[in-house]
């Protein structure tokens, strides 16, 4: 076991060992990542533990869901750290494909999702969830796992990729986890490093304003109000620009959840350099 993770690079070395595993009768859970791994990641490994036989991570910083202005280049890589986390997990396989295995000269295509892309993060990050649905689609018709697993945290992602498995047909159960979180709330983020100690002071205050305008709005406050207040506390405890506070259908992410609905209140906000998101369930 001390030489597990396996680590392949290329799609047919990939699809050969779970074709392995198929072939003994064992179930497979996929964990796409962009390592730097956390708790929150290993959270997701755990889960795919409990459901399936065996765990795939994968590790691919994908240059296609970052804007030309964003941190692709500064985003964290620490491959042996992360070999380290999932070897003590017990994840017996990593796939760490390099750009050009994932990107070869001349490939054209991407997938694009609709409405639940937009909004939210789309509107801020223009491109993101093309590049997201494309390599997740990408990645699930590599390994066709039984099931692949994704964080909470990122919320309108998570709801783009369900939607996304289900309009092409492709057979992979798409499984949330919930979010890992600090003790005081802050949501464990690979970019959380980027904070300096006082911003990392002032970050859970995400987290704190989002319970408080879902026990507001519970308990009978107008939602626009409550959002609008929820804005000005995150500028007055040092966030800015607050790229959005709102409440969403937890589902299809459209604006004002109709009555009997399951809501989800999710934010984006930057704290010096770091932009940081957060969603819970209302
Ligand atoms: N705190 C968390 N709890 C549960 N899952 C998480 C958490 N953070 C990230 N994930 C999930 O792990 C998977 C890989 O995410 P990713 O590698 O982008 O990590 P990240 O910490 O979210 O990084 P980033 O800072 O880029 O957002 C995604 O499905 C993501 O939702
Ligand atoms: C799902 C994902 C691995 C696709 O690159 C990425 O967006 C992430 O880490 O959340
Ligand atoms: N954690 C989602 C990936 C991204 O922010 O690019």
């Amino acid at each position: 076991m001390s030489d597990l993770p396996r680590i392949v690079r290329t799609v047919a070395d990939l699809r050969q060992q779970v074709a392995a595993w198929r072939a003994e009768g064992l179930t497979v859970a996929l964990v796409p990542t962009m390592g730097a791994l956390h708790e929150g990641h290993l959270s997701l490994m755990r889960q795919g533990a409990e459901m399936c036989d065996r765990v795939v991570a994968t590790i691919f910083v994908n240059p296609t869901q970052f804007a030309p202005s964003e941190d692709l280049d500064s985003y964290p890589r620490r491959e042996a750290q992360d070999v380290a986390a999932l070897r003590a997990a017990g994840v017996p396989l990593l796939f760490a494909p390099d750009v050009t295995e994932m990107y070869p000269n001349g490939f054209s295509t991407t997938v694009t999702v609709a409405t639940v892309s937009e909004g939210l993060c789309g509107a801020r990050r223009p491109g993101h969830f093309a590049g997201v649905a494309t390599v997740v689609a990408k990645l699930l018709l590599q390994a066709l796992p039984d099931v692949a697993i994704f964080g909470e945290k990122d919320y309108q992602q998570l709801q783009v990729i369900r939607r996304m498995a289900r309009d092409l047909d492709i057979p992979v159960r798409i499984e949330g986890g919930e979010t890992v979180r600090e003790a005081d709330g802050l949501a464990l983020s690979s970019r959380n490093a980027y904070l300096t100690a006082e911003e990392r002071a002032a970050a859970p205050a995400l987290h704190r304003v989002l319970v408080e305008v879902a026990a507001r709005i519970r308990h009978g406050a107008a939602p626009a109000q409550a959002l609008a207040d929820a804005a000005a506390v995150l500028e007055d405890e040092g966030f800015g620009p607050v790229e959005y506070v709102e409440l969403r259908d937890a589902e299809t992410l459209a604006p004002d959840p109709a009555p009997g609905r399951p809501g989800r209140l999710l934010a984006a906000a930057w704290l010096g350099k770091t932009r940081l998101i957060d969603n819970i369930a209302v």
